[in-house]
């Protein structure tokens, strides 16, 4: 059982480098499965555990993967003949593989995929990624916990999403590259991660227009090809970076940040008194001695992220006074707060709103994480709290931070990640996954 170990109390204070993004990178290996000609070589991949994930997805469905850690490259060669089933046990460990949906429609006609489960956070229905297929001529069945879609072809058609759903804009812009005719996505999702899905595309041969805005253009092509892409930086394990430089009083240069894709938590941030600079270099973040209270609305971008919630929840319990949070984006996203609670978290719940008691003296505790940013969160508090705080259940981190006790430990925090084995003795982990 491994657990990250706190000593709260620590200044954070240098230069932290970023991975690439979880949310990117996932659409993007399943946008390689629309080559059939050469191989797609991706850089700056993260080492998560969802793109072992993705991974084996694309092996279950005949692809070639090669993944070296040391440099970060990955290499995917989706050119020969592909299966159409994308199997129960990998789909039910990440939500995110019903990406290869659209693709392997587009690529194949035919798909097969696993029903993704609800998760922690929400129930999560992707009944709008199905809307969006079937507007593109798919004919949809549900049978034995698979979705299974055919087309003898695609064709464009202009679909409006009800809500900026991130999974169905993705899903329909997959399947939409090898339609015949234009496709408009209304309504679409218009994270950076959409706009990196859509240069990769484009690079491959796709006729793609307005990624980041309102309405996607897509005009189907006839194929697609291999290509070398390079994957955005994560903005979410950023802004997760300014949280605790701004809570621990720290002095610390996120390098190569991107501020607009972290806009609203820039905002938000500079409202509570933290002092940030956007500098050519990256983005330096210098904490208050005294936090303001804040209130935050969570919105599909450009809004401040569902991501950053639980993260920035930590700041404003440290705020001096009440905050707000009000979580829009996904049903039960509060989680984290009852083992907040555990360290002395003074706040309540209505609803989707949370009332956040501050100036809270926290204090260390053994705690649980119960989804990856409630665990990003957790580790957050330890910093600041006082006497040791013990985060259990890291397997949700590994799913989107690589090695974040290294990264804040460099930073000054005294933070040890470790293996306990059944006598209780503790063994260091270096490398989580
Ligand atoms: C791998 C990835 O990129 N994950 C991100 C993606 O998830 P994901 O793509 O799953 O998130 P969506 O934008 O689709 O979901 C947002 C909301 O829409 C609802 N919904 C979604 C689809 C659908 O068909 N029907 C429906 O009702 C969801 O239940 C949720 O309440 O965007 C989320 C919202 O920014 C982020 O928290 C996740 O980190
Ligand atoms: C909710 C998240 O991811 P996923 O959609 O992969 O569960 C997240 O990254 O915070």
């Amino acid at each position: 059982m491994e657990e990250i170990i706190i000593n709260g109390g620590h200044r954070l204070q240098g230069t932290v480098e970023i991975d690439g993004a979880k949310n990117a990178i996932l659409p993007i290996m399943a946008a390689s499965l629309l080559a059939t000609e050469g191989v797609t070589e991706i850089d700056d991949v993260p080492i998560l555990a969802d793109v072992y994930t993705m991974s084996a997805v694309l092996e279950s469905l005949a692809a070639e993967v090669a993944f070296d850690k040391n440099s970060q490259k990955l290499r995917i060669d989706a050119s020969k003949p592909l299966n159409y089933e994308a199997p129960f046990e990998l789909v039910s460990q990440m939500r995110a593989s019903i990406i290869v949906l659209g693709a392997l429609l587009a690529r194949l006609g035919v798909a097969k995929v696993a029903m993704p489960g609800g998760c922690a956070i929400g129930s999560r229905p992707i009944d709008l990624h199905l809307k969006g297929l079937r507007q593109l001529g798919a004919r949809i069945t549900q049978n034995g916990g698979y979705i299974e879609a055919r087309a003898q072809k695609l064709i464009g058609a202009d679909i409006y999403l009800d809500f900026p759903s991130v999974g169905a804009t993705e899903n329909i812009m997959l399947a939409a590259t090898l339609a015949e005719g234009t496709t408009f996505i209304e309504n679409a999702a218009r994270e950076p991660e959409i706009v990196d899905l859509a240069i990769m595309l484009s690079e491959m041969g796709a006729h793609i227009s307005g990624a980041g805005t309102e309405t996607i253009k897509i005009v189907g092509v006839k194929k697609l090809h291999g290509i070398s892409h390079q994957v955005v930086q994560d903005r979410i394990e950023a802004g997760t970076m300014m949280v605790a430089a701004a809570i621990t009083q720290g002095h610390v240069l996120i390098k190569n940040a991107i501020g607009y894709h972290n806009r609203p938590l820039i905002s938000k941030l500079t409202e509570m008194g933290v002092k940030i600079d956007e500098r050519d270099d990256g983005i330096l973040v210098e904490g208050p001695e005294k936090l303001r209270p804040v209130n935050v609305k969570t919105m599909p971008h450009p809004g401040f992220p569902t991501d950053m919630q639980p993260q920035m929840t930590v700041a404003q319990l440290l705020a001096d006074g009440v905050s707000v949070m009000n979580e829009t984006v996904f049903e039960n996203r509060f989680m984290h707060m009852n083992e907040l609670r555990r360290m002395n978290a003074d706040f309540e719940i209505e609803g989707n709103t949370l009332l956040l008691h501050g100036p809270a003296d926290l204090r260390g505790a053994q705690v649980e994480a119960t989804d990856l940013r409630a665990a990003a969160a957790l580790v957050l508090a330890g910093l600041v709290a006082d006497g040791e705080t013990r985060v259990g259940q890291l397997q949700y981190l590994d799913r989107g931070y690589y090695l974040l006790h290294q990264k804040l430990s460099l930073l000054g925090a005294d933070i040890r990640r470790v293996d306990i084995d059944a006598s209780g003795a503790e063994h260091p982990v270096l490398s989580a996954i």
